[in-house]
């Protein structure tokens, strides 16, 4: 059942990894379960080691076979060059390009005049110039990025970020994805396990929190990874529209319909069917898609064939489905047709963590091939600050126009932060409990203080949402006692809700 497998993936939690790499290949440290072999760092042993993440030809990266340990003091000279210490099998990286100097938990990289540089927080040094760098921290080397991981089992897991390849992408982002948050981590471990069995998955969690980026992983990692990825966001359509749109029709079936045409399940034939804002599919799309679900075959609107199918389904939403399927919005039956595993992404900013490493990801993006401006210490702290109701889009937004705003470093200014609307959380706007705005008078004397009300007031909504209005259980989400968060209803100006009530 659905919610045995979400409990199941909470006790990930005490798997003995550090990191995990995706899509490399490391004959020496290989769990083999699926096709995407994941590389995990050997949980007993102490001390420091290098990662060496080659450009992979998807534009992601791939693992350089071979584990580099680090000594304790010591220097090593990072390059093409085979008598290096760490030789680099990649031609934008010089003879001898870089050296590491070791010293009891303490790391500097010096560059050695190299042609293509060295990238530390988005600069690139000065020919002979030493930095000093800390563990997690990505490191680029022309095209190759270097990281330093701890290898015990004690370390800390928070601040090791982890790139992966883009998902084989249907939407055109070509840059690594971050995950290091540990929840995180967990969740692309589940989501590795689930891909490899053809079960269904539905993806929850707020706007922009990723959702699409988990849909293509789980297609990636599964043995459909070379078939189509087909993604649908069902909320674009008028209803018929949507029923042509996903079943595909014959010619005639309606007006307007001078062709047959094939749906999306039919695209996706082999490959993987991503149906995005699932919430919104109208009831009688609903019935049709159960029926394809449970018969595996399908029949265009207005046709009399069947055709057989062989796709793996992933939906997502931003919505409670799970409530909504118990207050008859939306068919139970179909919900626990799709749920065959849910994944519950978190929202950004309960993973604080993953906040400055996918700024300077996405600094680097959008100043390539120009190097990154540095992202100054207030910036990270402006970022540390503000609550996400857009979660990684809209980051990714923020930190896309200070790129074009800035000059050589990003400064709070640049991101705008105070501009962005709090509360524009789009589930915010489309929830029952949120409708209505802050009152005029609430009050907001600094952009901080505003920030964190309109964080307050989100997360109220959403455990509205979580628990279909039952106020006493959304107390216990947020862990206030009732009679507080009938308080911060009124001050907030929350409708209090009438069904599902306690
Ligand atoms: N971990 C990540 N690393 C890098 N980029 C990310 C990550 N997560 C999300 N993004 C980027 O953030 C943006 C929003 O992600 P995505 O479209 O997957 O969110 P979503 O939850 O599907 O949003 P929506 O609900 O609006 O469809 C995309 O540009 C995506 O590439």
């Amino acid at each position: 059942m659905t919610s045995d497998v979400v409990a199941q993936s909470a006790s990930y939690g005490t798997l003995p990894w550090e990191t995990m790499v995706h899509g490399t290949k490391d004959p020496n440290n290989v769990d083999r379960e699926g096709p995407t072999d994941i590389v995990r760092a050997p949980a007993s042993v102490e001390g420091f080691r290098l990662l060496v993440l080659l450009p992979s030809g998807d534009g992601g990266n791939t693992m350089q076979p071979g584990e580099v340990p680090l000594p304790e003091v010591g220097e090593l000279v990072l390059g093409r060059g085979e008598d290096c210490a760490v030789p680099i099998g990649d031609a934008s990286v010089s003879r001898q390009h870089a050296v590491l100097l070791v010293s009891n938990g303490n790391f500097r990289i010096r560059d050695l005049e190299s042609r293509n540089g060295i990238f530390v927080r988005g600069r690139r040094l000065e020919a002979s110039e030493t930095v000093e760098i800390g563990p997690g921290e990505a490191v680029d080397l022309g095209r190759v990025t270097v990281l330093i991981q701890r290898r015990s089992s004690e370390s800390p897991r928070r601040n090791v970020p982890t790139i992966a390849p883009p998902p084989a992408s249907s939407s055109g982002e070509d840059a690594a994805f971050v995950v290091c948050d540990p929840a995180m981590l967990r969740l692309h471990d589940l989501v590795r396990r689930v891909a490899v069995r053809d079960i269904n998955v539905l993806l929850l969690g707020e706007t922009g929190v990723g959702k699409e980026v988990v849909a293509e992983a789980v297609h990636r990692y599964s043995r459909r990874a070379d078939g189509p990825l087909v993604r649908v966001n069902c909320a674009q359509y008028n209803p018929q529209l949507l029923e042509s749109e996903l079943f595909g029709h014959e010619q005639g079936a309606f007006t307007g319909a001078t062709r047959a045409k094939a749906g999306v399940f039919e695209a996706a034939q082999g490959g993987t069917l991503f149906l995005d804002e699932i919430g919104e599919l109208p009831i009688s799309a609903q019935v049709k898609l159960l029926r394809v679900i449970e018969e595996r075959r399908i029949r265009r609107v207005g046709g009399t064939e069947s055709r057989e199918l062989d796709i793996r389904l992933v939906t997502a939403t931003h919505r409670d489905l799970k409530a909504e399927s118990q207050n008859g919005q939306f068919r139970r039956d179909l919900y626990f047709r799709l749920s065959g595993v849910t994944i519950p992404i978190p929202p950004l900013r309960e993973r604080p963590s993953e906040i400055v490493p996918l700024a300077k990801m996405f600094a680097a993006r959008f100043a390539a091939p120009e190097p990154a401006p540095e992202l100054t210490d207030s910036a990270q702290q402006a970022l540390l600050g503000y609550p996400w109701p857009g979660n990684v889009r809209e980051l990714r937004n923020a930190v896309e126009q200070a790129v074009a705003l800035s000059d050589g470093a990003i400064l709070p200014e640049h991101l705008r932060l105070e501009q962005a609307p709090p509360s524009s959380s789009p589930s915010s706007s489309s929830s029952s409990w949120g409708g209505v705005s802050p009152p005029s008078s609430s009050p907001s004397s600094t952009p901080l203080r505003g920030q964190m009300q309109s964080l307050e007031r989100q997360r109220i909504v959403d455990a509205l949402e979580r628990s279909n209005g039952n106020q006493s259980r959304a107390a216990e989400l947020l862990g206030m006692p009732r009679r507080t968060l009938v308080d911060k209803l009124r001050r907030y100006n929350i409708p209090r809700p009438r069904s599902g009530g306690d």
